[in-house]
This record gives structure tokens, C-alpha cells and sequence, in this order.
């Protein structure tokens, strides 16, 4: 399957990759707006730019490298982009890895507990907290552990909750009550059975760690990294580095939020790059996956697709309305008839992963159809495999020629009523990053009378409809 390659720079992306600066800088704009190509084609200068401080220096030692993806499949996916930057005459440690994997090559000694049962023991403690819903509060335990260190962590009673819905209201006797009864004891939970999660994993690649002093970093999908994490970024920086965020705020899916200043990062307004243009979507995809973000409100360091920013035009979204395997047999026949998939990509994706992927895969046999599929954990597949099946959430930083949602019901995207505002923008967000997914193509399978609460967004004058 394609990974990311190198682009001819445009006028907008040119000033950035050419900029050779140490500091913090941010690159955003909306899906497909080129934030990853452009942030990974400005390596070569930055790395010729340490190289001569370091010859000017006398300092002998390989410029130190990372590049921080989301998931695993990220990783694979921009690896050819940065390898074409490197220079093999230049001394360079590239490592380009997830968070996770780079924290726990340094911290290995805590045992990681595992997030079925962190999140069952948080449920439980949740018990005696009526206000919210215990998966609500999974949420927001996340989030704030997230964001604050265990020694700052009275800070949640009073700092806005950036990043998270306004629906529910998380006043601060709920947030005390919150602290009291349910993060402490967990805090007091995980020691006794000799666990640590993955906050603690990113407070303690800051705290118990010797600064490995990397030279330049990039960060992807920033948005989603959590306070704590940027912070131990922040901790294994040399004293004169480049760090780059690569961030959309509207594309972000977990509970996090954070500023700048809270990190630790001095962020001025002339180190955030915008970039405007649409190379990924057609017209039709980037209006509709605009459409599908009806109502949220965009953030800093966030932008929302726009239909003017694409260049192409292609076929309206189709939205194909049938049962489950009238839909799989619709889409396959569509494969066969109008794909060429010796050129071009294929990717089923589904808001939830595992058994809901099982009548696809057979069917997809049955027809001699090829597929890999992608998870979390897997790499980025580099044969000539053309068809890829994963989540919503594994396909974030991803591009397809098409893209089939198929089966998205209410069952797939159930959004409980009392956390409706929180739950609704994070399946409306969770939607349009999959559309935007699409570099030619979208459809989207549905059962009428078991739809998804999404297909409020699915206006006629945006999409063509396939009645089964
Ligand atoms: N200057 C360019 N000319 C042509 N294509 C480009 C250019 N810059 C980027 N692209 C292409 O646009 C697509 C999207 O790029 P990229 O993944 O970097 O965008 P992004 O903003 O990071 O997207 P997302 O937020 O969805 O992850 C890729 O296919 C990339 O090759």
C-alpha cells in the first residue's frame, strides 16, 4: 500500500520547510492540508542546520532524530518520507516510533496494568458518582491524569477543561468528589498491586529519566498527545533544538487538552503555520466531512475542511441503505466494477474493530478479494496488498483512494444520553476523520431503521443515495 512520499512544496508549505530555526513550532490546518509532508520534508534543513552547529561546535556526536507517530501504523506509514531526508553522509540516529514504545524503551521497569482492568477498577469506584455516567468518568480520569502530575493535580478543581464538551457540567463539587473518591484511590489501587499506567509512564519519562537530548523532534497528531506526554517530549530535548507539532484540534479524538504555556512551551503566534490548501479530498468529500462537523466549535490550532481548499471535483459521498450484506455485496460489486486495484487503494473502516470486521472478511475470500488489516499495533503494509480494514480510530494520519463505512449503526456508534454533547462531538469528529480519509471516494452503508444518530448529517443535497 502507498505510504507518504515526497511532494513538490507549494507556496504556502515552501517558507516552513525551508525555515531553519531551533525552537517550538506548530504546523495545522484541516485534513489532507499536507501538515505531516510538510513537517517531515523540512527535516534535510533542519538537520544541515545542526550539523553546522556542530561542526561549528566541535561537537562530535550523530544529530539525534525523533519523530513521534500515533500508532504503530502511522510510524510505517511516513518512515519512507523521512528516510528520503536523510543524508548518508551526515551522522544521524533516526528513531521513529509511538510514544508508548519510545517511553518504554527507557522506563522499563513498571509493570503496565492493563487498560481492561484500570478501567473496570475506575468503573467500580465510579459507583457512588451519580451525576456521571462511569464511562464518562473512564473519560475524564484519563483526561486529567493526562493533563495534570500527581503533584499538581488540585489543579483540576479550577483550570477550564480545555478540550473536553460543555454537556455534562463538571462543576467543582463534582470534580472534588471525582478527586476524592475516585482518582486518589485509584492512584492508591495501582501501588498496592505494583502497577503503573500510561499516565505514569509519561510523568515519569519526565521526572525519572537523564535527558537524552534529541536534537530535533516531530511530533504528529499532536493533538492527541496527553499534557504529561508533551512535557516528557519537552524533558529529552537538547538545550538548542527544533521541536515540531504537527496538530489539528478538530481531529481530535481522545480526551485531552492542554495550553501551551501549561506544557512548558513558549508558542508566539509567528510559529504557527497554517496551511489552507486541500490535497487529499475531492470537493464533494471535504464539504461533506465539513458537514458531518456541524456544531463544533473549533478550537486553537484547528481547522475545519473546506470545500473551496480542494482542487478536485470527484462523485458525491454515496450513502447506500440496504442490510449488512446487501451493503458488503453493493460494495464489492462497486470494487470489481469500477476499482483498479493494482493502482489504487481500498480501505473498509469501522467505528469498532474485532467480530464487527467478521462477514466482511469472509465475504471479501469468498470474492478473492486480498486484504491486511491494520490495528493499532500493526505496521504500516508495504507489499502490493490493496485493500486495508481498520478502526476509525487506527486509520487517523491514513489515506485511501476509497473509503467504504460500512454497517454504521446505532449499535457502532451508541452515545449515551446524559454525555450526548461530549459523546456526539467525538463520533462527529471520529466520522469526518475517516471521510476525510478519502483521496477519490466515499460510501456509506446503512440499515434504515438502525441508523446511526450520524445520518442527521447525511443531507441530501451532499451525498447520492443507494436504496438496496
Ligand atoms: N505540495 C503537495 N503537492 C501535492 N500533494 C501534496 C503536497 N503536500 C501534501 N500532499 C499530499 O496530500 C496528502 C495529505 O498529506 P498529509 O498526510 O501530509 O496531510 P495532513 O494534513 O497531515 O493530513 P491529516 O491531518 O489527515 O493527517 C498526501 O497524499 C500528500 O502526499
Amino acid at each position: 500500500m502507498r505510504a507518504l512520499v515526497r511532494t513538490t512544496p507549494t507556496a504556502e508549505q515552501l517558507p516552513i520547510i525551508s525555515r531553519n530555526s531551533y525552537g517550538v513550532e506548530v504546523i495545522c490546518g484541516a485534513a489532507g492540508s499536507g501538515k505531516t509532508s510538510t513537517a517531515l520534508m523540512r527535516l534535510k534543513s533542519l538537520i544541515y542546520m545542526c550539523d553546522a552547529r556542530h561542526k561549528r561546535e566541535s561537537i562530535d556526536k550523530p544529530i539525534n532524530v525523533l519523530v513521534l507517530t500515533f500508532n504503530r501504523t502511522l510510524s510505517g506509514y511516513v518512515k519512507a518520507l523521512v528516510d528520503s531526508q536523510l543524508d548518508t553522509d551526515l551522522k544521524v540516529d533516526v528513531e521513529i516510533s509511538t510514544f508508548a514504545k519510545w517511553a518504554r524503551r527507557s522506563i522499563n521497569n513498571g509493570k503496565i496494568c492493563p487498560e481492561a482492568k484500570a478501567e473496570s477498577k475506575i468503573k467500580e469506584l465510579s459507583a457512588h458518582i451519580i451525576a456521571l455516567s462511569p464511562e464518562y468518568i473512564v473519560k475524564e480520569v484519563d483526561y486529567l491524569l493526562g493533563r495534570f502530575s500527581i503533584a499538581d493535580i488540585e489543579n483540576y478543581i479550577q483550570y477550564e477543561r480545555t478540550g473536553r464538551g460543555a454537556v455534562p457540567r463538571v462543576e467543582r463539587t463534582l470534580r472534588r468528589e471525582l478527586l476524592d473518591k475516585v482518582v486518589y484511590p485509584y492512584k492508591q489501587w495501582l501501588s498496592e498491586e505494583g502497577y503503573i499506567d500510561w499516565n505514569d509512564l509519561a510523568v515519569m519519562m519526565s521526572n525519572e529519566t537523564q535527558s537524552i537530548g534529541y536534537d530535533i523532534v516531530i511530533v504528529d497528531e499532536a493533538q492527541d498527545f496527553s499534557a504529561n506526554q508533551l512535557r516528557a517530549i519537552k524533558h529529552h530535548l537538547s538545550i538548542e533544538s527544533s521541536l515540531t507539532f504537527v496538530m489539528d484540534t478538530v481531529q481530535r479524538i481522545y480526551a485531552r487538552g492542554f495550553t501551551w504555556s501549561e506544557c512548558g512551551f513558549d508558542v508566539r503566534p509567528g510559529k504557527v503555520f497554517q496551511l489552507r490548501k486541500n490535497h487529499r479530498n475531492t470537493r464533494q468529500i471535504a464539504n461533506f466531512a465539513k458537514h458531518v462537523l456541524e456544531g463544533i466549535a473549533v478550537e486553537d490550532n484547528g481547522a475545519l475542511p473546506d470545500l473551496n481548499a480542494a482542487s478536485k471535483d470527484g462523485d458525491l459521498p454515496y450513502i447506500v441503505n440496504g442490510n449488512y450484506l446487501q451493503q458488503v455485496d453493493w460494495a464489492i460489486t462497486f470494487i470489481k466494477e469500477n476499482i483498479d486495484l493494482s493502482l489504487e487503494s481500498v480501505a473498509f473502516l469501522k467505528p469498532k474493530g474485532g467480530a464487527w470486521f467478521t462477514t466482511l472478511k469472509n465475504k471479501l475470500n469468498e470474492n478473492s478479494l486480498p486484504f491486511v488489516e491494520i490495528t493499532r499495533d500493526s505496521e504500516w503494509p508495504d507489499g502490493d496488498e490493496n485493500i486495508a480494514l481498520c478502526t476509525f480510530h487506527s486509520a487517523k494520519g491514513l489515506e485511501f483512494d476509497h473509503v467504504f463505512i460500512l454497517g454504521l449503526s446505532g449499535e457502532n456508534t451508541a452515545c449515551s444520553e446524559i454525555n450526548i454533547d461530549d459523546g456526539l462531538i467525538v463520533l462527529q469528529k471520529l466520522l469526518a476523520v475517516a471521510v476525510a480519509r478519502a483521496r477519490l471516494r466515499v460510501a456509506i452503508g446503512q440499515k434504515i431503521g438502525e441508523e446511526s444518530v450520524l445520518s442527521a448529517y447525511f443531507t441530501d443535497a451532499l451525498v447520492q443515495v443507494v436504496n438496496l
